[in-house]
């Protein structure tokens, strides 16, 4: 066994790779970075050294594998090499592990091939997981890659919640459940709102909303997810960046026998040109904040669509725990868009749950709260609403560095 302290987690998402140097004897982080736009003309590196000046390179990627290895370029300029034997493992996001893996996992030729064996179920995810893993196992052929995954901490939803209502035995037979995702950052966000709010995660019911590239919902009761807006695939639930989250089914019967479409071409509809690129050709945020400002209809109504599928499914979650303690935002949008925070709770109050305009107002990348100090709920307990940055990777690292250290 390694014994070496640190642990290099890769993030690959569907355009992009986060990565992280951790230290695990003190969870310092010695390099982070992100690599973005990857397959487009015009990629992006920007790489932060141990306490250093940022680092942006612009060239372009063609695909994931020529990301990791300019990331590897910048570790080892930074002294940072991967053959150091300080590196005790590598950890890797995977987005879907199906049933099979609810625990981080070892990665062996069989788990991979497993997790290859669920690319369907995630077109967008798996594939980049998947060449990470071979382009880290290549560089570090002697080190444990551990995969965690994204529909672990789901796994132990009620039956009620991860069935859908067809057939039993049609849905057994091809494992057809919902599954959810973004469960490490649920898992991180749920725990660090516990800790905002002084309380032990075992006491305190939270509403969860993960608003990325991707977003989903979920709540968290006692530290165990009990429902989540993804299903099957990372396509259900709230409206994301290029997918259409909830639709009627019949939607996808249409467009095949009247429309003419493919199933392929359906898959693509929904998973890469739907969602608020779809509504308004744009699916950065901040864009659509901008456009929206300057009073562009189909930027604004993008932003109605999406803040309207949050707030149905914060009523939704109210409905499900009973209690609500608290509603953390979190994620690229929900860490930084005030404005989405204070349309997905606003004309609340009787449900207890409101946001500070100044509090909302504010930018820190620590973890907060802003919601007001009092509020007129008319007898509804008061919901604590706050912005709780993610840290998939640290939550990554930690789950990996147990597993090779303890083997649990
Ligand atoms: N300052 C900001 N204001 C509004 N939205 C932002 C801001 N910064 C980032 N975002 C949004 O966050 C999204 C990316 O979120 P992130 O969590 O990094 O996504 P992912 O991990 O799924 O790639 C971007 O598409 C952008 O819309
Ligand atoms: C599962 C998922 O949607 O991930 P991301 O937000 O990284 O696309
Ligand atoms: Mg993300």
């Amino acid at each position: 066994m390694s014994e070496g302290t640190r642990v290099l987690v890769l993030n690959a998402g569907s355009s992009s790779v986060k990565y992280q140097l951790i230290d695990m004897l003190d969870g310092s982080r010695q390099a982070s970075g992100l690599v973005e736009r990857i397959g487009e003309p015009a990629g992006r590196l920007v790489h932060t050294p141990p306490g250093g000046q940022r680092r942006e390179s612009l060239q372009a990627f063609p695909d994931h594998g020529a990301a990791l290895k300019a990331v590897a370029g910048e570790l080892a300029a930074d002294g940072l090499d991967l053959d150091s034997p300080e590196l005790a493992a590598i950890g890797h996001r995977v987005v879907h592990g199906g049933l099979r893996f609810t625990e981080p996992t070892l990665v062996t030729d069989e788990v991979l091939a497993e997790i290859r064996r669920l690319i369907p179920v995630a077109p967008l995810h798996n594939p980049a997981n998947i060449t990470g893993i071979e382009v880290a196992r290549a560089l570090r052929p002697d080190l444990p890659q551990v995969a965690v995954f994204d529909t672990a901490f789901h796994t132990g939803m009620p039956e009620h919640a991860a069935r859908y209502a067809i057939d039993r035995q049609v849905a057994d037979e091809h494992r057809v459940r919902r599954y959810g995702f973004h469960g490490t950052s649920h898992q991180y966000v749920s725990r660090a709102t516990a800790r905002l709010l002084g309380k032990d995660p075992a006491e305190v019911n939270v509403i969860v909303l993960h608003l990325g590239n991707g977003g989903s919902a979920s709540a968290v009761a006692g530290g165990r997810c009990v429902e989540t807006s993804m299903g099957l695939t990372p396509l259900e639930g709230l409206v994301m960046g290029t997918r259409s989250g909830d639709v009627d089914a019949g939607v996808v019967f249409h467009l095949h026998r009247v429309g003419g479409l493919s199933v392929d071409e359906i898959d693509d509809l929904l998973n890469r040109r739907s969602g608020l690129l779809g509504l308004c050709g744009d699916n950065d945020m901040r864009e659509i904040l901008r456009r929206s400002e300057e009073g562009d209809a189909d930027a604004r109504l993008a932003f109605e669509v999406y803040v309207h599928r949050l707030r149905k499914y914060i009523g939704a979650y109210y409905a499900v725990l009973g209690r609500v303690d608290a509603i953390a935002f979190t994620a690229g949008v929900g860490e930084n868009a005030a404005p989405v925070r204070a349309a997905a709770t606003a004309g609340l109050e009787a449900l207890g749950i409101a946001v500070d305009p100044a509090l909302n107002s504010i930018r820190s990348d620590r973890a907060r709260v802003i919601s007001p100090e009092f509020l007129r709920t008319g007898g509804a307990p008061r919901v604590t609403v706050a912005v709780v940055p993610t840290d998939e990777e640290l939550e990554i690292a930690r789950q990996a560095f147990a597993l090779v250290r303890t083997g649990a």
